[in-house]
């Protein structure tokens, strides 16, 4: 199980990027930079696209993860892979040809993954699945920042982490809404690893402490579930 704590860029300070990366890098720093991209019509609200993702790749080492929130997912997913992103995430709700996009995301150089909205059932995405790299396991709505965590959704996370150690999939499970130094260890017990975390990071006054501290507290819960957790 691996312990990856991924700051989302989407409570940062969009006019000043670079720094704000620069603000969660380091030996004990961010593994991923989540970068959420929301194009106000698969969720109600608008970030940022292709263009940003190619600047902020040539300003950071930080693996990228991007998160697409976008219709047609199909159509640009690719475009983020050649960009440089280290991991591309399309969600089921919007995906026309999700082992397609699963095979060219992976064929362009990225891990691909695959996310659920809180009321879309696992079982439906198995099959699908086993082309991806990474299920993103949604804790709140998407669209946006600080909303709080839904605890109903780690029953989900149990039965990937299931899934993952009985060998049917092989995905990182990754988590992101609402992970907060409250939360942060029910989503590791529950066999989370990868913690997307946005205002807990950013609205703290030491952004690179509060990455730390997060995964602290993953190492601890996961030492509790997991005798031999690896360190992500
Ligand atoms: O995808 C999303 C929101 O849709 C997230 O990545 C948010 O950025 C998480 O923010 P916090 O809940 O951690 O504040």
């Amino acid at each position: 199980m691996a312990s990856l704590i991924a700051p989302s860029i989407l409570s940062a300070d969009f006019a000043h990027l670079a720094d704000e990366i620069a603000a969660v890098t380091g030996p004990e720093g961010a593994d991923w930079l989540h970068v959420d991209v929301m194009d106000n019509h698969f969720v109600p609200n608008l970030t940022l696209g292709l263009p940003v993702v190619q600047s902020l790749r040539a300003a950071t080492e930080v693996p990228l993860d991007c998160h697409l929130m976008i219709e047609d997912p199909d159509r640009w997913a690719v475009g983020y892979a050649e960009a440089g992103a280290h991991n591309v995430t399309v969600h089921a709700e919007a995906v026309r040809d999700p082992i397609s996009v699963a095979l060219d995301i992976k064929a362009a150089g990225a891990r691909a993954g695959l996310s659920l909205k809180p009321n879309t059932p696992l079982d439906d995405w198995v099959e699908a699945l086993r082309e991806y790299d990474t299920l993103l396991v949604m804790t709140v709505e998407p669209g946006f920042g600080g909303q709080s965590f839904m605890p109903e959704m780690l029953d989900k996370v149990r039965r990937a982490r299931t899934m993952v150690d009985t060998g049917h999939l092989t995905v990182v499970v990754q988590v992101d809404g609402g992970i907060n130094a409250d939360t942060v260890a029910a989503a590791a017990e529950a066999g989370a690893d990868c913690f997307v975390a946005g205002s807990a990071v950013y609205g703290a006054a030491d952004p690179l402490r509060a990455v730390a501290a997060l995964r602290r507290t993953v190492l601890q819960a996961q030492a509790v579930t997991d005798p031999a957790p690896s360190a992500g």
